[in-house]
């Protein structure tokens, strides 16, 4: 017997169909037909059969056919808002995200104009529908694509950023469909959270009463968003396994606070102390996991140090002091963890490569970081409120989301987050092209031969993009070509122009840009045909970044939509990855004894280190989920002994 469930070349045909009928009515027609969608999903939810509850429910026909028609819809007016057609592809896909679960598209697929799909579908039950990418410059581009689409169908749609004020905030998260930053849409959590636990408490029994009475209790006017219903997360493994170890920490200064730890001067002294320290004789150093460990030889000196810092106002002990300072001198790198802007200490993410003035190191770090480096030393923050990433995605009442590199990930977002992964064809085939790794002895010999490459190539006229780990690297080679009367262009969080509009040059033909990871994930660098020509865009990854997710994104700027393009890592046995193995930056220098360039592939025993640490960063992401849900059983026994 013929199965009747459907197949993803059904639900393509089904929706195909459907858009075919809704050509030929207006777009108030269409309106209405959205209106009428908007109230069979609030009745659906009100009944509780409309939550996503896995991919497998939506084949069936019966449960199938709005989903179709919201496609259709969709569909339709993207075709008149922008002139495009859903790809069969990108429609399968939205089905997998509408069903609840990850949709794997390669690289420069078309993943922007896709989460429409999905968050029409959610916006329809009336809860708000949360679309999260992994920074403003995305959220933005994203927003505006899509926004005369949604405004076609009478749907209301917003955008959040950190720039933003409470007001405005509460209309963007009032309307159907939210734009925004991640971790901003978890910030606004907190806030929420905490306006929440300093609102009055009703009297015991209120609720209940109200409930009764089929009333509510009225939420706090401060609150600025509505509870978390759906979120559907573009680059979902950066958000969702990338980020998990850092929490989205809210803080604030408080009066003690602000009296204890703000004397500058207890910092200056500890960074004095902190020069004279010896390594080895007074302490060790673990680059990996970015720790000191004191000898008896430097506690003693750090004690003896005491009476000077005595007199001062301590907020923690001394030796904490001095510990922050060393890491300030011996760790933390100016234009790599951090740059010096505007007088201040701004920290740079080490996942997106982008500069977060909102953001201070915690415990005095920060302080520290600010003495080493003469800026004004401002008050210590106090936590306010804190959240793991992975117990705030976990408020939401259903999650999807898309990304280039999920596979790789598949089984910690099973097990974290309870998401399959589902791949999705490309829409033509790949024409990337890989040339062999080069690898040197040091840094220097490899800035030269990038460099002698982008003269070389530049020759030929194709856009290239270099992709470089830290802000400093992206200055050299920056610093390198200017002295060679190589034109080109930076990105790196700390270059005069705007970011959209070094994208929107860094594909004609002959534009040479150095970006960090800035442009590693989401960026779309439109060629012209004449740069089509010369081969597409070329991207020259200038180190191996620990995780081969994020290689893999870098390279996926090239070679999009069935575009030709290339590629090329370029490695050196002084590269940051090979702190994780000694050995393997041996193994490369001995090969290149006597010439600058080894006649060595290490392309293999690069993928197995950055497994390796891959494993090694699961390892961690699960002990903090499970210190989580240990944290969650305490609170829900406190909670019952309480009652
Ligand atoms: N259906 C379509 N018709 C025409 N052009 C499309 C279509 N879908 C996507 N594009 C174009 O393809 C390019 C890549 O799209 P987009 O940046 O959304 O890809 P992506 O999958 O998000 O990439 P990344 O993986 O790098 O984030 C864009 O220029 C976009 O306009």
């Amino acid at each position: 017997m013929k199965s009747t469930l459907m197949t993803p070349d059904r639900i393509v045909a089904a929706v195909r169909q459907q858009q075919q009928r809704f050509q030929r009515l207006s777009d108030a027609t269409l309106r209405d037909h959205t209106d009428e969608l908007r109230r069979l999903r609030k009745s659906q939810h009100r009944h509780n059969r409309s939550i996503s509850s896995g991919w497998q429910r939506w084949k069936r026909p019966d449960a199938a056919e709005p989903m179709i028609e919201a496609h259709g819809l969709m569909a339709e007016a993207l075709r008149r808002t922008t002139g495009k057609l859903y790809y069969d592809v990108q429609l399968q896909a939205g089905w997998i995200l509408a069903a609840g679960s990850i949709a794997e598209m390669q690289t420069g697929e078309g993943k922007t104009i896709t989460t429409g799909l999905p968050a029409f579908w959610q916006a329809l039950a009336g809860r708000g529908c949360h679309v999260s990418t992994v920074n403003d410059y995305l959220a933005r581009r994203d927003f505006e694509t899509l926004q005369p689409t949604f405004e076609l169908l009478g749907v209301g749609v917003g955008r959040i950023d950190s720039e933003m004020s409470l007001a405005e905030k509460r209309q963007a998260y009032r309307c159907e469909v939210t734009y925004g930053p991640g971790f901003e849409f978890g910030f606004d959590f907190l806030r929420d959270q905490i306006a929440l636990r300093s609102a009055p408490r009703p009297r015991l029994g209120m609720r209940h009463l109200a409930h009764l009475r089929g009333q509510s209790i009225d939420k706090p006017h401060s609150l600025i968003g509505r509870p978390l219903a759906c979120a559907v997360i573009d680059e979902a493994d950066s958000v969702l396994i990338d980020e998990a170890n850092t929490p989205l920490i809210l803080s604030g200064q408080e009066h003690a606070m602000r009296q204890a730890s703000s004397d500058p001067e207890a910092y200056r002294v500890a960074d004095i102390l902190a020069q004279e320290l010896q390594p080895e004789e007074d302490f060790s150093l673990d680059p990996v996991d970015r720790k000191i460990s004191f000898t008896p030889t430097g506690w003693f000196r750090i004690h003896e140090h005491f009476a000077k810092a005595n007199p001062l106002r301590l907020a923690r002990a001394w030796s904490c002091y001095v510990e922050n300072a060393l890491r300030a001198r011996q760790i933390f790198r100016r234009d790599v963890d951090y740059v010096v802007r505007d007088g201040e200490i701004q920290i740079v993410d080490q996942n997106t490569g982008r500069i977060h003035p909102e953001r201070s190191w915690r415990n005095g770090l920060h302080q520290a970081v600010q003495t080493k480096e003469r800026v004004a030393v401002v008050p210590e923050q106090q936590t306010q409120a804190r959240i793991t990433r992975q117990r705030f995605i976990g408020q939401y009442d259903s999650i999807c989301g898309l990304t280039g590199t999920a596979q790789a990930a598949a089984r910690e977002l099973k097990d974290f987050y309870r998401l399959s992964v589902v791949s999705v064809p490309t829409h033509r085939p790949c024409h990337r092209f890989g040339l062999p790794s080069r690898h040197f002895s040091n840094l220097q010999t490899k800035h030269a031969s990038i460099v002698a490459e982008i003269r070389a190539r530049h020759a030929n006229g194709g856009p290239m993009l270099v992709g470089t780990r830290t802000i400093a690297e992206s200055r050299t080679l920056s610093a390198a070509l200017h002295n060679c009367g190589i034109p080109h262009r930076t990105l790196n969080g700390i270059q005069d122009e705007a970011e959209a509009d070094l994208i929107a040059i860094a594909g004609q033909p002959g534009a040479i840009t150095i970006a960090t990871n800035m442009a590693g994930r989401g960026t779309d660098i439109a060629l012209t045909d004449a740069s089509r020509a010369r081969g597409g865009l070329h991207v020259i990854a200038t180190e191996h970044h620990p995780c081969a997710r994020v290689d893999r994104q870098l390279i996926g700027r090239a070679a999009r939509q069935g575009d030709p393009g290339s590629y090329q890592f370029f490695v050196s046995a002084e590269d940051e990855i090979f702190q994780h193995a000694p050995q393997l930056a041996e193994s490369i220098s001995a090969r290149c004894s006597g010439a600058p360039e080894a006649q060595h592939d290490f392309s293999t025993e690069i993928a197995r280190l950055q497994n390796d640490l891959e494993n090694q960063a699961y390892q961690r992401r699960t002990q903090l989920t499970r210190a989580d849900q240990w944290l969650d059983r305490v609170l829900e026994t406190v909670a019952k002994e309480a009652v």
